[in-house]
């Protein structure tokens, strides 16, 4: 008789063949499918997205290929990295074309940098969604608007997206121009050298506070100071509880600190579940977890302050009011409140889907916009005639007026479409915060046409739109030779220049408002001049901001920040390195012009490979203990800048 062990073996190995078999089937129908395509494609044994294919693949695969010799040949090696679009930029299409499949063992990939079909995958809804389940790692207080689909989406987005308006870019304005005063005193405080001259380590750690406090203010109502700063400068803005150093409600950590630690440690969060962090071993891990714990906390306070304010009637006016239209628009308000204002409401939000829709606009929000700022100070300093002409501009529009002068109305449109705008899109350009923007396909094949040609997206095919190769593809942009390598094309460089351009054609470029989005929030804003402005590239090859119907819906927001923050400190200063790692200050003092410059492109040659190494985590950040210190100098004060004068 067969015994039971022996049977068990031989219905495992039953199984396990039986398995090996429909996973070669499946991979059969996914290499026609691929064929049929048009596409050109690439067979690798594995593919996939999200942190367990990080640590399969780049953990263990890629380490043991890369001691194989052999594994140099194989083109699959090369391409299935989760940071390829970064690590490539534009390489992987130069070889393989703008838009390549990848047919694995467990999955079909599409990546593309093509703008034609990017439109496509970004406005036909029903064929190519966002896949959620990726997302779903954030919803750590509930479902949001970044991650639902559908139906679902339309309702966070019709109540959310009203908020983003002309009258909000206003207070964004004006609470980045104040953030970016408090940030300078800050620096002078804490880095001032006896010439006068400020130094600051690394300037990516003031941003982020910069851009939590705008969007605490001008998103929230609960504005924020700088460590320096005295609370009665809030006066009747501040609200008590959350603007204050004083804790109040049995609360540990201060609002922004929570919301900023809980930030910093997200990628605890989302690897772990909350609770494994309250327990976990780790002090980092459990602090990280008291952050989280104290920022749920508050934000159930604010949105009952908030609440009350909706249920007496009490508008806020001052500020965007992110939480308020939320609440109007949920079943949270008490019984009554129909009554009394008359007007008919279907709740469409839950409790916990306002807290997520908060954090959400926070995590969204912040690191982004801070990192473009310090990007973009970094660029700055190695491009001293880009900073020169900046100033210029900047002089000629604002000239010295003082910072809380400086007008939305008057000055932003001719801010944004000069050299300040061009400075941002072209950091933005170079280093998108977000590297690779996900779609799937859905409800079978869908065909696409790209140059007058059809092509065929097969079923289930993850796509990414690759953000960082797109932005460097010859089609679409100005480019010259680089003066910094011997490429052809400067598209690698950092080239404001390239914006000013200027597009008179407005007819194509008008960008259709979303589905589920309010007029008002879809209205053209007054600083988007459509003659003369900066360049607009064709659509679908500009995707810092994603576009279509998924688009940044705080495009603005930020815009009208890193405007605001740029102009405030290039109003006054210039941003050199700090070259004390190669030169002292006395040394630099004695040495002649060829020496300095010398120096100083040690210091541009650093911060290059600083900006090459970046690494894509949620966004793409500088590697863990690099840095780039910089120096501020009082406008023609400046020790190196004349030394490129020439060039
Ligand atoms: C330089 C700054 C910013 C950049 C480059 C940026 C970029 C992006 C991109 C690429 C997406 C699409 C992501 C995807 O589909 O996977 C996105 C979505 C989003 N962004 Fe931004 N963003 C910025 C600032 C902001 C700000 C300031 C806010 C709010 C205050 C914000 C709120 C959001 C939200 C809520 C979504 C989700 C939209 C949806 O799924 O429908 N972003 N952003």
């Amino acid at each position: 008789m067969v015994s039971i062990v022996t049977l068990t073996i031989l219905g495992a190995a039953l199984t396990i063949v039986a398995q090996a078999f429909s996973t070669y089937l499946a991979f059969r129908r996914r290499v026609e499918a691929a064929k049929r395509s048009g596409f050109p494609y690439v067979l690798s044994p594995i593919f996939g997205i999200g942190f367990r294919y990080v640590f399969l693949i780049e953990g263990i695969l890629l380490p043991i290929c890369s001691r194989l010799p052999v594994a140099k040949d194989w083109e699959w090696v090369h391409i299935i990295g989760q940071r390829e679009s970064w690590s490539h930029r534009r390489t992987t299409h130069d070889r393989l074309g703008d838009t390549y499949m990848i047919v694995s063992l467990n999955m079909l990939y599409l990546k593309t940098r093509n703008a034609e079909l990017v439109t496509q995958l970004v406005t036909r809804k029903t064929d190519f969604r966002k896949p959620i389940e990726e997302y779903k790692i954030v919803d750590l207080f509930g479902r949001s608007m970044l991650t639902s689909e559908g139906q679902d989406w339309k309702e966070h987005k019709r109540v959310i997206a009203p908020s983003f308006s002309e009258k909000s870019n206003r207070f964004a304005f004006e609470e980045s121009l104040r953030q970016a005063e408090g940030m300078m005193n800050l620096w002078k405080l804490e880095g001032v050298n006896e010439a006068g001259d400020i130094n600051v380590e690394n300037t990516a750690k003031h941003t982020a506070t910069l851009s939590l406090n705008v969007i605490c203010a001008a998103g929230f109502g609960v504005p924020q100071l700088w460590p320096h700063e005295d609370e009665a400068m809030l006066s009747d803005m501040a609200l008590p509880g959350f603007s204050s150093s004083k804790l109040t409600n049995g609360h540990v950590m201060m609002f922004r600190d929570s919301l900023d630690q809980m930030l910093r440690g997200l990628l605890n969060l989302v690897i772990f579940s909350p609770w494994m962090l309250k327990i976990s071993p780790f002090q980092g891990q459990r602090k990280t977890y008291r952050a989280y714990d104290e920022t749920r906390k508050y934000f159930n306070e604010l949105l009952d302050i908030k609440k009350k304010q909706v249920f007496s009637g009490e508008s806020d006016v001052k500020t965007m009011d992110l939480m308020g239209p939320m609440i109007r628009a949920s079943d949270e308000l008490p019984a009554g409140y129909n009554e009394k204002t008359s007007k008919a409401y279907k709740p469409i939000l839950s409790r916990d889907e306002i807290i997520s829709n908060s954090f959400i606009l926070f995590f969204a929000g912040h690191e982004t916009t801070a990192n473009s700022l310090h990007f973009s100070m970094i660029y700055l300093a190695m491009s001293p005639p880009t900073q020169k002409h900046l100033q210029f501009d900047i002089e000629t529009i604002v000239g010295d007026k003082p910072i809380s002068e400086i007008s939305y109305l008057e000055d932003m449109p001719r801010l944004y479409n000069s050299m300040v705008g061009a400075v941002m899109n072209e950091q933005l350009r170079l280093v998108p915060p977000v590297i690779n923007i996900p779609k799937i396909v859905a409800g079978g094949d869908k065909k696409v046409i790209i140059d007058k040609k059809e092509f065929t997206v097969p079923d289930t095919t993850f796509i990414h739109l690759n953000t960082v190769a797109t932005a460097r593809n010859p089609r679409y942009w100005p480019y010259a030779p680089s003066w910094i390598t011997d490429a052809a094309h400067d598209l690698e460089d950092f080239v404001p220049e390239r914006w000013l351009a200027g597009d008179d054609d407005d007819e194509d470029d008008e960008e259709e408002p979303a589905e589920g989005t309010s007029t008002e929030a879809s209205e053209k804003v007054s600083y988007e001049s459509s003659k003369g402005g900066l360049y607009k590239p064709p659509k679908g090859a500009f995707l810092a901001f994603s576009e279509g119907l998924r688009a940044c819906p705080g495009k603005r927001f930020a815009q009208v920040e890193i405007t605001a923050v740029l102009t405030a400190i290039f109003q006054r200063y210039s941003v050199e390195f700090d070259v004390s790692d190669w030169a002292s200050d006395e040394e630099i003092e004695m040495m002649d012009d060829k020496q300095k410059k010398r120096v100083y492109d040690k210091a541009i040659k650093r911060a290059r490979q600083v900006l090459e190494d970046l690494e894509p985590v949620i966004t793409l950040l500088m590697k863990h203990g690099d840095k780039v210190p910089v120096r501020f100098v009082e406008k023609g004060r400046e020790r190196f800048a004349y030394l490129y004068d020439e060039e």
